[in-house]
């Protein structure tokens, strides 16, 4: 059962933002929240079961990465934030790797944000490193620790996942993000303060490489930080700092907001994830609104399983005639390729769906 609570994120509560928006679309969901130090592990498998089909999205406390390792890569990121424009942009790194400022993939979406995207590829890493940072080596150490920090707890929540579900297998999931191979990215998300805000009336818009039109003019009363959208991975790990900004949708489309709790780590369901249940999971559909004096920085892992490996439900999934395949197979790479053919918020998944009055 989904039980709204008492909206208490003051960030998304101004009175211009309250006077402007529905409160339908104001509500914080008590949204679940999983101890990984829990001793009876059907009762968490049960639990974190559960949390992925009603909300998709969830807290994980006693995750056991130490709170130092998620604060270096906060403190390499802010570093890296820090520098200039000209500074960040020489972290161009093969499409769609590297440093973005506004422009999300290739097909006009925007955001107001600037990031980096990395693959979690040790070797891309170090490599990489050299270009983002003027001490590759402590730049690359935090983002690898806190790579491996990140993918124990998405290894461990899959474990729980299909334990919970009955799956034989029982590393069926987690074996494909632990592969060498394995496609799983590294995103850094920094979200300036919102200037119009601040009301810094001598502000040089046009001397703002981040500015983007939209600010310019001054309609950044909750501007879109990132875009609706679901990732399409299995599954995001993700931390921040203490700035709120994130949202997501309950299964009925309204939208909640996700206050941050920096020691912790939130989950999200992805796509993948979503079929690899045969739809029993649903992958959460999220946002990102500044409308904050402080910069918001979200670290995100998205775990992938490797690019020929073929996503189609887990067979227990389909067990019976009853439940036949939701979706037609295709490897990670096929679906990849049609997500950045798309736009952020497209319904990827529709296209692989199998409609089962007709035959395919
Ligand atoms: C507009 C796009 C950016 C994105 C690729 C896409 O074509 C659609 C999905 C986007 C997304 C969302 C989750 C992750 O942040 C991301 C890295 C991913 O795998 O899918 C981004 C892609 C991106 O920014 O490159
Ligand atoms: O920055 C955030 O909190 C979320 C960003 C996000 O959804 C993404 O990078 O895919
Ligand atoms: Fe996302």
């Amino acid at each position: 059962m989904i039980v709204p609570s008492l909206n208490t994120d003051t960030s998304m509560n101004s009175k211009a933002t309250r006077t402007k928006r529905k409160t339908k679309e104001e509500t914080t969901m008590a949204i679940p929240r999983i101890d990984l130090s829990m001793e009876n592990r059907s009762e968490l498998s049960e639990q974190v079961v559960k949390a992925c089909e009603e909300f998709g999205i969830f807290k994980v406390v006693n995750h056991k990465v130490p709170r130092e390792v998620i604060l270096r890569m906060e403190e390499e990121g802010a570093e890296f934030f820090a520098k200039t424009s000209s500074e960040k942009q020489q972290a161009s790194l093969p499409n769609p790797f590297g440093y973005g400022c506004n422009n999300i993939g290739n097909n006009g979406d925007v955001g107001d944000l600037e990031y980096l995207l990395l693959h979690t590829n040790p070797l891309f890493i170090s490599q990489s490193s050299k270009s983002i940072s003027n001490h590759p080596n402590k730049f690359s150490g935090a983002v690898n620790d806190y790579i491996e920090g990140a993918k124990r707890v998405a290894c461990e929540i899959l474990d729980l996942v299909v334990e919970g579900l009955g799956v034989q297998d029982k590393f069926a999931l987690s074996k494909l993000i632990k592969d060498v191979q394995s496609d799983s990215v590294l995103r850094i998300n920094h979200y300036p303060p919102n200037m119009n805000k601040i009301k810094q009336s001598t502000w040089d818009w046009d001397m703002d490489p981040c500015a983007t039109s939209s600010s310019k003019l001054g309609n950044t009363n909750n501007a879109i930080g990132f875009g609706e959208h679901s990732d399409p991975q299995i599954l995001t790990i993700m931390s921040s700092n203490d700035v709120a900004g994130l949202q997501a949708t309950t299964h009925h489309g309204i939208w909640f907001t996700v206050p941050p709790d920096p020691p912790h780590f939130f989950v999200m369901v992805g796509d993948a994830l979503q079929v690899f249940t045969n739809g029993r999971f649903t992958s959460v559909r999220h946002r990102v609104l500044t409308n904050t004096l402080k910069a918001r920085m979200s670290m995100m892992y998205f775990g992938a399983p490797p690019l020929n490996w073929w996503i189609t439900p887990l067979p227990e999934m389909v067990s019976s005639p009853q439940n036949p395949s939701r979706y037609k197979p295709f490897t990670w790479g096929q679906y990849k390729k049609a997500v950045y053919s798309l736009r952020l918020g497209d319904s990827r998944l529709d296209q692989f769906k199998v409609h089962h009055d007709t035959p395919y």
